[in-house]
């Protein structure tokens, strides 16, 4: 991938986040809801991003794909995919690189899919806009079958399809270019637990075999244990912890992390801990987050670091 703006990174690492900063109107000014958050994806690693709802999770990964729209705004930050800075790269040139080099399973993935066109069409039209030639069917059968649906799906509407199939679709999508990086936030978080493992396996497989990156997003600690490589924890827009999978779960160094760890069914014992004894840990981990990192009011009058 040749860019002007390209700069020097680590070999081993594909997506380098520093300084990021997103806002929202709130309070009469505008709310940071992302702070200051920084993290590095590795080749062919896995990670998690964890934490409860409005944690900036999402916000998080839609700035790294370049999609945050008004009133939205990145005050600050920038996000390297192989040394290209995208955060310094305009609509269009952001567009090239979706798809081809970084990709989304999009929250919500069931009602991404256009309800009227094919799945194989829909999956078609993303290869063509970037390849500008015709895609054989063959190569949406190949595509389908490495996500586990059968090629006869191509001919299917979304509304036929199940909830799992949809996801599965989704995934295809976002692979159909073979992606660098794939970001896929809450993938599995619709879905029954069987089908969520299904799914999840799934997307294990395919980022296996394709050495792709891969951030997941998700509330989910124990399906995370067993996916991802390293997870970072986020509350109230900060990234408190980032470490292995392993470790954090043996010893989570921040409060809020055993908070969340709390709600997870212990593995040795296979029962589940009940979350009503967390009160006092939440709070002291709610306010150990706030007194260390208050949620800055920037003003409306801030001027944006990022277009
Ligand atoms: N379009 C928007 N307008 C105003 N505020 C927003 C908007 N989108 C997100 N926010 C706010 O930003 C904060 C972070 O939201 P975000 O969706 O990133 O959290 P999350 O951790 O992904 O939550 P969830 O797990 O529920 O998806 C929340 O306080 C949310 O209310």
């Amino acid at each position: 991938m040749a860019d002007a703006t390209a700069t020097s990174a680590p070999a081993t690492t594909v997506l380098s986040v520093e300084g990021l900063t997103v806002s929202y109107p709130g309070g009469g000014g505008r709310r940071v809801v992302v702070d200051d958050v920084g993290f590095e994806l590795r080749r062919g690693e896995m990670l998690g991003l964890v934490g409860e709802s409005g944690s900036g999770k999402s916000t998080t990964a839609m700035s790294v794909l370049g999609l945050i729209r008004a009133p939205g705004r990145i005050e600050s930050g920038s996000v390297l995919l192989d040394g290209v800075d995208l955060s310094a790269l305009g609509a269009e040139q952001l567009r090239r690189h979706r798809w081809r080099d970084i990709s989304l399973v999009p929250q919500g993935a069931m009602s991404a899919l256009n309800p009227v066109m094919r799945v194989g069409a829909q999956i078609a039209d993303v290869i063509e806009v970037h390849e500008r030639r015709r895609v054989p069917g063959r190569r949406i059968d190949e595509l389908l079958g490495s996500v586990g649906l059968p090629a006869r799906t191509a001919r299917m509407y979304p509304h036929e399809l199940s909830g799992g199939m949809k996801q599965r679709a989704c995934i295809a999508m976002a692979i159909a270019l073979g992606p660098k990086v794939m970001v896929a936030d809450e993938p599995t978080s619709a879905l029954d637990v069987i089908v969520q493992k299904a799914v999840a396996e799934t997307l294990k497989g395919v980022q296996a075999r394709l050495g792709m990156s891969v951030v997941i997003i998700g509330h989910d600690m124990a399906l995370q244990a067993q996916l991802v490589d390293r997870v970072g924890v986020m509350c109230r827009g900060r990234l408190v912890e980032i470490g292995p999978v392993r470790s954090i779960f043996r010893s989570p160094a921040h409060p809020y992390t055993r908070l969340l760890l709390q709600a997870v069914p212990s593995l040795r014992q296979r029962e589940w801990h009940p979350a009503a004894a967390t009160q006092a840990l939440r709070d002291e981990a709610l306010a150990l987050v706030a007194a260390r990192h208050p949620l800055a009011d920037v003003g409306p009058d801030h001027k944006a670091a990022m277009p």
